[in-house]
């Protein structure tokens, strides 16, 4: 969904409504700051002409009653001193509203990006962020939509308020300078309003989340960018990226510069009109400089409306990302995080990612009863993580429900629901810290001695100590250790319903098969959920489900559905003949 100019403006004042009075009383510094600014120009240049009018040095109808000049000095020592205090108030208050604008804002965007996790970052279609573009959001976009609160407001504000007071001054004073005056600053508001700025920006930013995308892409993948010998590639295609940039800028650049030209000839044709405007001297040339004054205001304005469509540009992103609608809606049923097994059912349910053409999980019924030890197994791509996924609502089903405990599992507390259910995923990210920072994620309050008891199941207590640390992304842990530290942090989460994706991929026979029997052991009643390809420990399982093309085809206990011959026997006969090929090839390195 594209936000309009206004629903932004109306979204960043919400969110940043503490910040409005400091915003007003900089807006005020500032309105009376360029005041002083006119005045310290205008009165000692009507001083001047005033007394060379008295001296008969010029030719003038009126102004020969010239105002004392240590007067106006100590007018202009008044108003300098004034002026400079003024603009240090200005500031002040303008960047305390950048800075805590700054804070509510990512605050709020947190708040808003957290339960939309982590379905915001695997999203597809229209709604895909990548990690890349995600992180520029989130730093860059941010920061510059400060610009819209400390660099935009008070300077637009003031530039409409000061003009209209100095042109209705000078139609008070002299109606034709003032007439004139209006129609001088008229005309410059309408050759610096710019309406193809913010459609500039809006293109500007989204090629630069694209680059920022595929720079972190790069990166995250230099092993395979450089064993692939995909360098000189990789760099061709950000320069593809850059080359529509670089033409953006060149054009804009373009526009700007003829429109600065354009105000520049404005101001000189417009001034050579001023001056015959009257015949009192000293009021037209003062007029003159307040009238200059003004212009560079509104001139000023011109650029600021450039970074103000960058803000807003910027803001949009920001926006889209809050509004995303990919949270979903959490209920107030609490489950306790501790406890025995809970039952868990699949009924019925279909679901289609957001761009795909068709289901991923169509009618899939599956029962675990508390306590049970399920495996799911299949082919590849058949739906076996999706219908995980759909358990810890990382993505709502479209048909059906899933039950736990007997319940709608979308009647449970979000965060109850997902302390409850603790899943070990295929794609393990650890933090770079220590084994214990790690452990701790998952649950903060642990002692050391649980740390340890979650790491023995995992059989790594032998292999890893609590103050090593893991390296970024855990890259100093073979995959197999980053496996079990991900199972011992499941472990620690409490874990009423365990599921674990190809938990045992990376191990050896023996020691996934030691790992099996410590969790059997030390957590006789968990419910456990495995997904699995190796079918070796199926006869581990109380219940086998076999999965293809995202329906559940076959399901019994393993026994009886290996004595049928069915698809399980299939599978597990295919994944034997694989092996031996493996071995025959001399390929089995892995194991
Ligand atoms: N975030 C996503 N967006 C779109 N399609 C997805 C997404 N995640 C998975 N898919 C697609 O859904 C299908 C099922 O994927 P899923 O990961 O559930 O299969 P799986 O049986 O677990 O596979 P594997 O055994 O290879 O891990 C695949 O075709 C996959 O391409």
């Amino acid at each position: 969904m594209e936000p309009t100019v206004k629903q932004l403006v109306t979204w960043l004042i919400s969110i940043t409504r503490p910040v409005l009075a400091p915003l007003g009383v900089s807006t005020l510094c500032r309105i009376a700051n360029q005041v002083l600014g006119i005045l310290l120009y205008v009165v000692p240049v009507y001083a001047l002409v005033a007394h060379a009018v008295a001296m008969g040095a010029v030719d003038s109808d009126g102004g020969a009653n010239p105002p004392s000049i240590p007067v106006v000095i100590g007018f202009m020592i008044v108003a300098a001193l004034a002026k400079a205090f003024l603009r240090y108030l200005e500031h002040y208050f303008g960047h305390l509203v950048a800075f805590k604008a700054l804070e509510l804002i990512r605050v709020r965007v947190f708040r808003d990006i957290y339960p939309q996790a982590p379905a915001i970052v695997s999203a597809t279609g229209n709604r895909a962020v990548g990690s890349g573009d995600m992180l520029t959001r989130l730093t860059r976009d941010i920061s510059q939509i400060e610009v819209f609160f400390a660099h935009t407001t008070a300077p637009v504000i003031s530039a409409i308020i000061v003009p209209t007071c100095v042109v209705a001054c000078v139609a008070v004073i002299a109606p034709w300078q003032g007439l004139i005056a209006a129609i001088i600053l008229l005309i410059v508001t309408l050759i610096t309003i710019d309406t193809s700025a913010y459609r500039f920006a809006v293109r500007v930013t989204g090629r630069r989340g694209a680059l920022a995308q595929h720079i972190t892409d790069s990166v995250g993948g230099v092993a395979e960018v450089i064993g692939y010998d995909a360098e000189q590639r990789r760099h061709r295609e950000l320069s593809e990226l850059e080359i529509p940039l670089q033409h953006d800028y060149v054009r804009r650049s373009a526009l700007v510069g003829a429109r600065t030209g354009a105000v520049a000839a404005a101001r000189l044709a417009v001034l050579f009109m001023l001056l015959p405007a009257t015949d009192n001297l000293p009021v037209t040339v003062a007029a003159m400089f307040a009238v200059l004054r003004c212009w560079d205001m509104v001139n000023e304005v011109a650029d600021l409306g450039n970074h103000l469509s960058q803000s807003l540009a910027a803001a949009r992103r920001v926006w889209m990302l809050s509004h995303a609608g990919l949270a979903p809606t959490s209920g107030s049923a609490q489950l306790a995080p501790h406890g025995p097994g809970l039952s868990v059912e699949w009924c019925d349910v279909s679901y289609t990612y957001v761009g795909s053409p068709r289901p991923v999980v169509t009618g899939v019924n599956l029962a675990v009863p508390a306590g049970a030890w399920v495996t799911v197994v299949g082919t590849t791509g058949s739906g076996k993580s999706t219908l995980a996924k759909l358990l810890l609502r990382y993505w709502d089903v479209d048909d059906g429900a899933v039950l736990i405990d007997g319940r709608d599992h979308r009647e449970y507390d979000l965060d109850s629901l997902r302390a409850a259910v603790a899943v070990v995923t295929q794609d393990i990210r650890a933090m770079n810290t220590t084994v214990a920072d790690n452990l701790r994620l998952a649950q903060p309050t642990a002692t050391d001695a649980d740390l340890l008891a979650a790491l023995w199941v995992a059989c790594l207590d032998e292999e890893v100590r609590l103050a090593d640390p893991v390296g970024e992304g855990g890259s100093a842990l073979s995959g197999g250790q980053r496996q079990r530290l991900s199972l011992a942090q499941a472990l620690l989460r409490g874990g009423r319903v365990l599921v674990l994706d190809e938990f045992t991929a990376h191990l050896n026979p023996a020691l996934a098969a030691e790992v099996r029997r410590r969790l059997h052991a030390a957590h006789p009643d968990a419910t456990i959920i495995e997904i699995a390809h190796d079918l070796d420990n199926i006869t581990d399982s109380t219940w086998v489900a076999v999965m293809d093309q995202g329906r559940i085809v076959e399901q019994g206990s393993p026994a009886d559905l290996l004595a049928e011959q069915g698809a399980l026997y299939h599978l597990q006969h295919r994944d034997q003949e694989d092996q031996e090929k493996e071995e025959v090839s001399g390929v089995s390195g892995m194991h």
